[in-house]
């Protein structure tokens, strides 16, 4: 396995492909396990309804464990969120957990679930379908070798409602590359049922197209 670069300051081709591990499995299972707790006090906080007690004794617990994290803070290259490719949710709890099937230059297949987290009502939030398909398709965009490049942009058409704990199937498709451009499309399925369908463009960097634009903007990422 090629050892991962930590340099995303500058443009570099030959960032990892984001199908394959990029981190030590064998020292970061518990940052993954952490994450995943994340996840499931997100999704209990969602379902709840607790009493002004507990709410504020949870709270607490909460924001001591936020201060706890604070002391091992690093700067946005050095990160563990975001970078675990190889597991659903790739370290992040923001988009829901993405599980990856098949993978080829040009295809992707996967799964996902979502929980009253990511509810609109009764139904996954519009805002979430977005995330799932900027997931799959900009991975498969960046993957096979291609160099990194941004998403110009994402259109998503919903067709029906997409429902709460329930396996969802995710395709994503590379449709073509022109210059610097690739355009991909993406689906989302209940069973036979099409959920939502997506376009997108992904534009290659240039060069002199930094991938930190928030050091650029203010010297730092915070
Ligand atoms: C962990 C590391 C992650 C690294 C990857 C990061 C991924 C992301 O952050 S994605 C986040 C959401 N996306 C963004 O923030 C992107 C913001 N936009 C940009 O940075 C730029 O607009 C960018 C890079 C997409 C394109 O800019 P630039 O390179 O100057 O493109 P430009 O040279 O004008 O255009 C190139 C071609 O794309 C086309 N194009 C560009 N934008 C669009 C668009 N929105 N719609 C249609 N066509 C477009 C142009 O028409 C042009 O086509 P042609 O070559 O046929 O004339």
């Amino acid at each position: 396995m090629t050892e991962p670069t930590t340099t995303l300051d500058i443009w570099n081709p030959g960032w990892p492909d984001p199908f394959r591990p990029t981190v030590n499995a064998d020292t970061d299972d518990e940052y993954a396990d952490l994450v995943e707790a994340l996840r499931e006090v997100q999704e209990a906080v969602t379902r709840s309804r607790p009493t002004p007690e507990v709410a504020a004794e949870v709270a607490t617990a909460l924001r001591t464990a936020a201060r706890r994290l604070r002391t091992f803070e690093v700067d946005e290259d050095t990160q563990i969120a975001g970078k675990r490719w190889e597991i659903p949710g790739k370290g992040h709890a923001l988009a829901p957990a993405l599980h990856i099937d098949t993978v080829t230059d040009t295809t992707v297949t996967g799964r996902v679930t979502v929980g009253r987290f990511h509810s609109g009502r009764y139904a996954m939030n519009g805002g979430v379908t977005p995330l799932i398909f900027d997931e799959i398709l900009a991975r498969l965009a960046n993957s096979a070798g291609r160099p990194w490049g941004r998403t110009a942009y994402l259109n998503v058409n919903y067709r029906a409602p997409a429902p709460l704990h329930t396996e969802l199937t995710v395709t994503a498709e590379l449709l073509g590359q022109e210059g610097r451009k690739r355009f991909l499309r993406g689906a989302l399925h209940h069973g036979d049922v099409l959920v939502a369908d997506a376009e997108g463009l992904w534009v290659e960097l240039k060069p002199e197209q930094t991938l930190n634009i928030s050091k650029d903007a203010e010297g730092s990422d915070r």
